[in-house]
Parts: structure tokens; C-alpha cells; sequence
């Protein structure tokens, strides 16, 4: 219960950044649900804004909350995205995607002005790889992909949902890696992408500008 009172007081700490006439990347996962209700209360109360969504589900939220929604390329930027993330390191460095939303979220952080993370204390850590790292891949290529990572020592798992397959929003598979041995992030981001059929990994290294981590009943905010 305290992690998600910790969620909900870091997004209403977030939702205070917000004025008037902005565009808001709306993130996915259930930090950024607490975001949608907060922000639909001050709407409800004479805030005027418009959103940009990063998955059907938060796309159903917003609906629900009464935001009002454009497409991504309406908005060209985006004036404050808010988002949550599984793991931050000290160098504001994220894991992404652990509830699938990974693609998206990126091109939304990507087209933002700035991106603050919301998050509970949980999600701090010293060093990123404890939780896996999520990438997006095309059906066609996964199994290659699987067993070329399986040979760089990176245990690759795909994604499953109950029974099935884990299918995201763009229609792809997560397989999600074990990178607690990598240390140079960037390298292993560049050797990822590389790949073809690897659509997008869930590393944020260097789009963050603000995180607000819930902690107790207060919060604390470290920026860029
Ligand atoms: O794909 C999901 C997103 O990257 C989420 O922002 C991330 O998994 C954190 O979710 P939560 O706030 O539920 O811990």
C-alpha cells in the first residue's frame, strides 16, 4: 500500500508542472494512471491542456479522465511528458517496458521538450539489469533474435501473457533480457539496435530531465 501511496504523490507532485495551453505525453503503467486521474481532476477544475498517448491502455484512461487527446504528429512537441519507469540509476538512466509500452513511450519522450519520470522509491537503484530489460522485436526475426542473444550471454525470455504470446500495441513480441553483466549501456543499446528486427529496447539513457520519486508520505526530485 505505501509503494502506491508513493505513486500517487509523485505523479500529483508532477501534475503540478503543468499549466495551461501545454501538451502532455500521457506515459503508461500504473504510475502514470494516478497522473491521468490527478490531471482529469484539473481539467475538471478549469485546466486546459491536451494529450498525447503512449498505449491503448492509457489511451482508454485519458478517454475515461476526459482529457482531451491529439495525435502525436498534431502536437509535433510536446510540452512536459510524464511517465513512470521500472528502474532509475544516480545518472537518471531507465529501464522501460515492463509493462510493454516501451516503443511508443520512447517516440513520445523522444518528441518531448522535457520528460519527468514518476516513481516509487522502489525503483531506485545503484546500478540498472536487476529488473529485465525489455525489447520490442518483429514475429518474423524473434527467434533468431533469441538465439543470437542467447549466445552474447544475455537470456533472452519471450514475453508471455497466461497461455499466449505477449503482443504489443505495434503488434511486435517482448523478449526480455538479463543485462546485470553489462556495464557500458550505450555500447549494448548501439549492439541492440543494431540488429535487424530489434524494433526499440526499453533503455532510456539520456531523455530524462526531471525524476520525482515518492518517498513515505513526501516526495523528492532530482533534475538534470
Ligand atoms: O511499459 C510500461 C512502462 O514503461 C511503465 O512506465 C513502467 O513499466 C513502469 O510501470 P509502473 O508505474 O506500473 O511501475
Amino acid at each position: 500500500m505505501s509503494q502506491e501511496n508513493e505513486k500517487r504523490s509523485a505523479a500529483i507532485e508532477a501534475v503540478k508542472l503543468i499549466r495551461s495551453g501545454m501538451t502532455i505525453g500521457l506515459g503508461s503503467g500504473s504510475t502514470a494512471a494516478y497522473m491521468i486521474q490527478e490531471l482529469g481532476k484539473k481539467i475538471a477544475n478549469g485546466l486546459k491542456i491536451r494529450g498525447v498517448t503512449s498505449s491503448k491502455n492509457t489511451e482508454k484512461l485519458a478517454i475515461e479522465a476526459r482529457i482531451p487527446l491529439i495525435a502525436l504528429h498534431e502536437a509535433k512537441i510536446v510540452d512536459i511528458n510524464i511517465d513512470g519507469a521500472d528502474e532509475f540509476d544516480p545518472y537518471m538512466q531507465l529501464i522501460k517496458g515492463g509493462g510493454g509500452a516501451l516503443l511508443r513511450e520512447k517516440i513520445v519522450a523522444y518528441n518531448s521538450k522535457c520528460n519527468v519520470v514518476i516513481a516509487d522509491s522502489t525503483k531506485e537503484v545503484p546500478r540498472l539489469g536487476k529488473f529485465k530489460l525489455p525489447i520490442e522485436t518483429i514475429p518474423f526475426a524473434t527467434g533468431n533474435i533469441i538465439d543470437l542473444l542467447a549466445k552474447e550471454r544475455l537470456k533472452p525470455q519471450l514475453r508471455k501473457a497466461g497461455n499466449d504470446l505477449y503482443i504489443t500495441d505495434e503488434n511486435n513480441y517482448i523478449v526480455d533480457l538479463d543485462i546485470l553483466g553489462f556495464t557500458n549501456l550505450a555500447q549494448l543499446e548501439e549492439r541492440l539496435l543494431k540488429i535487424p528486427g530489434i524494433v526499440e529496447t526499453g533503455l532510456f539513457l539520456e531523455t530524462t530531465h526531471k525524476i520525482i520519486v515518492g518517498h513515505g508520505s513526501s516526495t523528492k526530485t532530482i533534475d538534470r
